[in-house]
């Protein structure tokens, strides 16, 4: 999948695409969110925008594959939203020409805190309803528009659990889904995303300052390597640890987090037949 040399000597980690690499993913994406498109007999997609760039590739990419009325955006800010963010977000949808509607969701989220005054206080429960509230929205538009909902995990979110099961995960395909945070940066540039957006510092925006890097005690860089050399790639820890010079902490840190998060990956398990 990726083109990093992992076998010979000593050779620095490159997880970077050369043109034709990227050209192969933009036509292998658009293709598949169109191909995902007309196999739901859906007329478009339905994306959240946040100003990521997560969902700013996703979105340039659904308007490559499905032009500019298959795509319609929510930008949906809660308090935990920098003003900057959503004036971007509203930014990528204007220079994209598509549809969209901006729908404040604190209301809908007070509504939920209410119930448990308690649980409103513990930022990571009330984070993730504001992430599942985003969820409800776009299908609530998807049903009556006969869209379908395009999901903005990357690879590296993917494999760590990094979103909230039924939140931001609660989608019908991650057109990106096989990229690397770094990789997801370089198509961006690639297909003309500004650097500014680009350069983005990645964050849930689920609280006030969060950033997934600080969460995660990791740089997307170190990140996204461990993942590509060690989990899904042949090298060992102690390779790992002296191909990146990283810690064997950090490595631990990595296996650990998709370990943990195997849950998220699968359907609800239920018990096997009782043979009565
Ligand atoms: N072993 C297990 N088997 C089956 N189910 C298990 C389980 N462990 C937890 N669970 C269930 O999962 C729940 C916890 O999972 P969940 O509700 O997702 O919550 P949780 O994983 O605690 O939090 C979501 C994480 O994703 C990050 N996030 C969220 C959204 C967007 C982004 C972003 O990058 O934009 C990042 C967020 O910052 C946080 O670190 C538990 O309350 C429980 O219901
Ligand atoms: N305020 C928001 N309005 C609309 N959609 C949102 C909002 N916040 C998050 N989302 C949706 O949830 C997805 C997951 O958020 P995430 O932060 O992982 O991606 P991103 O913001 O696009 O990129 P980055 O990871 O670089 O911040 C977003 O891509 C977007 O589709
Ligand atoms: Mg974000």
């Amino acid at each position: 999948m990726t083109d990093i040399d992992v076998l010979s000597d000593g050779a620095p980690l490159d997880l970077r695409l050369s043109d034709d690499e990227l050209e192969a993913h933009r036509e292998h994406i658009t293709s598949f969110i169109r191909d995902t498109v007309d196999a739901a007999g859906a007329d478009g997609a339905v994306l959240g925008l946040s100003g990521g760039i997560d969902s700013t590739l996703t979105a340039f990419l659904a308007v490559e594959a499905l032009g500019e009325d298959g795509l319609h955006g929510l930008v949906m800010p809660s308090v935990a939203n920098a003003e900057d963010m959503m004036s971007d977000a509203e930014g990528v949808a204007e220079m994209l020409g598509i549809e969209y509607d901006v729908v404040e969701i604190q209301p809908i989220a007070e509504k939920f805190f209410d119930t448990f005054p308690e649980a409103a206080n513990n930022r990571m429960a009330a984070g993730n309803v504001y992430v599942r509230t985003r969820g409800v929205l776009n299908y609530f538009v998807a049903n009556h528009e006969n869209r379908i909902v395009l999901g903005t995990g990357n690879r590296a979110e993917a494999m760590t659990g990094y979103f909230t099961k039924y939140g931001d995960q609660a989608v019908d395909c991650n057109p990106i889904g096989n990229l690397y945070k770094q990789q997801v940066r370089q198509l961006a540039a690639h297909v003309g995303v500004p650097e500014d957006l680009v350069l983005q510092t990645p964050s849930a925006e689920m609280w006030s300052g969060q950033t997934d890097e600080s969460e995660l005690g990791l740089t997307y860089d170190v990140l996204d390597a461990i993942l590509a050399l060690h989990v899904d790639g042949p090298l060992s820890m102690s390779a790992t640890v002296r191909h990146l010079g990283v810690s064997e902490q950090q490595v631990d840190r990595v296996v650990e987090l998709v370990k943990r998060s195997a849950h998220k990956r699968s359907m609800p398990p239920a018990p096997t037949e009782l043979d009565l």
